[in-house]
């Protein structure tokens, strides 16, 4: 449940018993969310150049966009609490508290330096994504969509970034069938990939650790994709009786040319993070000893960098291909709800259960 009135009001009362300066940024912040959540949208006009501190405040402000009132009123509440408990228990206030954003039981969610961070968190599975992931991931990235970070970064949690479709998913069959199943598979497939089609912010892959099948193919729909040199990138479609997805079939042709789209999307060769980056998939490799504090201070340096140039330069790039890859995520989608139910997918699902068939 959201903060309620009263939490906001006593949030208010709080700021003015701070025993310490939380310093001009978090002012600006705390302005900007309490006018998001009582007023809504900025709906003033700009200041001139010479009226600094008011030019500031509405910067800060119309930077909110279109954030929810309700969201504000929740953030303007968490960013208080942070302060409060920061000031409470130690004279050297972090500017950002790492804040948990909502309770996931997959996927772990927190917002520091104006970077949300979504880290699949089934790192015993290799983080598979089990059916439940796919609506947390989803849930994840409508809520980071909204809040006041710059930029969201997906992540693993431990040695692998992801194997991709947890195949248990093939396994608990409901009552009403495996036709039904495989219906309301594709739903949930098409909306998973249409979510990150629709992301309106700078979306960042930090891999971590190799990744497979969908892992991979979503990474085209991503601004950055940064990967360790541990990492490796594998689509093996064809050996599951599957075909690809992600709107792979449109962007690594695109990405890569047809000819290396070919050979990982048909016959599903394994990439090496230098080979995906030769192949343009991925933006930058860095040494697995180095690769968390250079990717972070890399991606803390651009989120300070304006957030609405950021969005809307974002938006510019993808609307042109929007229509295209909503059409290519359905086709993609209806062709697979019929390869689920052949014999060469079920069968490469029940030799990996029964054999434990390593990829
Ligand atoms: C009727 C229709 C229903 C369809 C529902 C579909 C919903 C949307 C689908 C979207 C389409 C997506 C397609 C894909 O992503 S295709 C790629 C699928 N992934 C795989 O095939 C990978 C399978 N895993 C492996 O080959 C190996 O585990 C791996 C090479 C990844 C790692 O090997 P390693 O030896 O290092 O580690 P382990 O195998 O011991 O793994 C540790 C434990 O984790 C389990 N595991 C790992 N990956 C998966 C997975 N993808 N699905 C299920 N389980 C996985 C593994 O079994 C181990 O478990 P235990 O410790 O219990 O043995």
């Amino acid at each position: 449940m959201g903060a309620s009135q009263k939490d906001f009001e006593n949030a208010m009362n709080q700021v003015k018993l701070l025993k310490e300066d939380p310093g001009n940024e978090v002012k600006l912040k705390l302005y900007a969310l309490y006018k998001q959540a009582t007023e809504g949208p900025c709906n003033t006009p700009k200041p001139g150049v010479f009226d600094l501190i008011n030019k500031a405040k509405w910067e800060a402000w119309n930077a909110l966009g279109s954030l929810p009132k309700e969201t504000a009123r929740q953030n303007y509440v968490d960013l208080v609490s942070g302060l409060s408990s920061s000031s409470d228990s130690s004279s050297q206030a972090k500017p950002e508290a790492d804040r948990k954003q909502a309770e996931y039981e997959t996927v772990v969610m927190t917002s520091e330096d104006g970077i949300t961070k979504i880290m699949l968190n089934r790192p015993a599975k290799k983080n598979a994504l089990t059916e439940q992931m796919y609506q947390e991931i989803m849930l994840a990235l409508e809520a980071a969509s909204k809040d006041d970070s710059t930029i969201t970064v997906l992540t693993g949690n431990g040695d692998y970034y992801s194997s991709g479709n947890d195949l248990t998913n093939f396994t608990n069959i409901p009552p009403e069938g495996v036709e039904a199943k495989a219906k309301n598979s594709a739903i949930l497939l098409r909306n998973f990939v249409g979510s990150f089609i629709d992301f309106p912010k700078p979306l960042v892959a930090v891999v971590n650790g190799p990744a497979v099948g969908i892992s991979v193919t979503v990474l085209g729909l991503f601004d950055l994709v940064y990967a360790t040199d541990r990492a490796t990138f594998h689509t093996p479609f064809s050996h599951l009786g599957q075909t690809p997805e992600g709107c792979s079939s449109y962007t690594f042709p695109k990405i890569m040319g047809p000819a290396k789209a070919a050979e990982m999307l048909i016959f599903g060769k394994k990439l090496t993070a230098g080979e995906a980056y030769a192949q343009g998939l991925v933006t930058e490799v860095f040494p697995d000893s180095t690769f968390q504090k250079e990717v972070w201070t890399r991606l803390k340096a651009y989120s300070k960098l304006p957030q609405n140039a950021l969005r809307i330069s974002k938006q510019i790039i993808r609307s042109q291909e929007k229509e295209k890859l909503h059409a290519v995520n359905a086709k993609e989608s209806s062709i697979l709800q019929e390869r689920w139910l052949s014999s060469e997918c079920m069968n490469a699902i029940m030799n990996f259960f029964s054999q434990k068939a390593k990829l």
